[in-house]
């Protein structure tokens, strides 16, 4: 996929991606946003800060991810870049997760395209060679969830309505395994099984007891703590740490590197049963009047 600052990009997504800015920063940095990622970098420091700016809630639409994927490559293949922090510019709202437009009253092909994007954006994540801090200072159920599940370590802002955990039965639908492994990594097999069936969406204190963050501090100290989080990770030699963390997670995404098409045609069908579709679009409508 090229990448040229300041072109518009045909994505190979099929998603045209509108002309990035580059400008240099305090730091002699190059600074690159797109419309929806923004990037600090700290060129001294190694380390970039992605901040989701997808109002109202960085739901992640195919456009959006596919932002998100382009920033990650690029910095992935920038050796300035040891580390990330991943956080949100929507106040209150890491990510709302997937985007129910895009799985509602869609056809296959495009449920298809978004589904490969969904995966991608994962393994891009999840695979990294940088250190992934999450600094979650928002919601963040489902796919958000999924994102800072991705991340070395996660840091949560302290507010009871910041719930964070893999609500799909709540939509009617269902995790998939690529998902669900990532959580048993994370917090175990028993109390992974108890928060897929039910739907779980954990407030701070209970987040930390599970093991779904490692961190809940004040909101005011979300930043200054995933910094310090991120020197502590970077203290280790890169070639020690890198190869330490593909041996803890090459194995479960190899599991869906090796079935990606079947998962995708599974998505499929089961997005376009009419009893999925129906789910979906009352969990919507419910979203929408809530404001009644
Ligand atoms: C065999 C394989 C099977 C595979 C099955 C499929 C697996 C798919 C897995 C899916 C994972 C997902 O990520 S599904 C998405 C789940 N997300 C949620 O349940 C979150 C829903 N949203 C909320 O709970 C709240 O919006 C919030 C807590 C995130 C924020 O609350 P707040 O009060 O601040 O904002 P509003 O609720 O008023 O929302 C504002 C605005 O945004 C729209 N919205 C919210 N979430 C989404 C979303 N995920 N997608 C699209 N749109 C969303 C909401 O409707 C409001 O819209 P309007 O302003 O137009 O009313």
């Amino acid at each position: 996929m090229a990448l040229l600052a300041g072109r518009t990009v045909l994505l190979r997504a099929g998603v045209r991606l509108g002309a990035e800015a580059a400008t240099r920063g305090g730091n002699g940095a190059r600074r690159f946003a797109s419309h929806r990622v923004l990037v600090e970098p700290d060129a001294a420091a190694g380390i970039a800060t992605i901040k989701l700016k997808n109002p109202p809630v960085n739901s992640l639409s195919l456009e959006f991810l596919t932002e998100l994927i382009i920033c990650l490559e690029k910095l992935e293949n920038d050796k300035t870049f040891r580390g990330i922090i991943l956080t949100s510019d929507c106040p209150g709202i890491f990510s709302a997760g997937l985007d129910l437009r895009e799985m509602c009253g869609k056809n296959p092909a495009h449920y298809a395209e978004y589904w490969r994007a969904v995966q991608e954006i994962w393994l891009k994540l999840y695979l990294s060679n940088m250190v992934l801090v999450a600094a979650i200072n928002g919601a963040s159920p489902a796919g958000g969830c999924l994102m800072a599940l991705t991340c070395d370590y996660r840091v949560l802002a302290d507010n009871p309505r910041y719930r964070i955990g893999l609500n799909e039965t709540l939509l009617g639908i269902i995790a998939p395994f690529w998902f669900k492994d990532n959580l048993v990594n994370t917090i175990g097999h028993r109390a992974a099984d108890r928060a897929l069936q039910l739907g779980l969406l954990f407030p701070p204190t209970e987040a930390l007891q599970v093991g779904m963050v490692d961190q809940v501090v004040p909101e005011d100290q979300i930043h200054s703590t995933a910094l310090s989080v991120m020197s502590q990770w970077l203290a280790i030699p890169d070639h020690a740490r890198q190869l330490t963390k593909s041996m803890m997670r090459k194995a479960t995404a190899d599991h869906l590197i090796k079935q990606r098409e079947a998962d995708i045609q599974n998505f499929v069908s089961f997005i376009s049963k009419d009893s999925i579709q129906k789910s979906l679009q009352v969990y919507l409508e419910k979203l929408k009047q809530k404001k009644h």
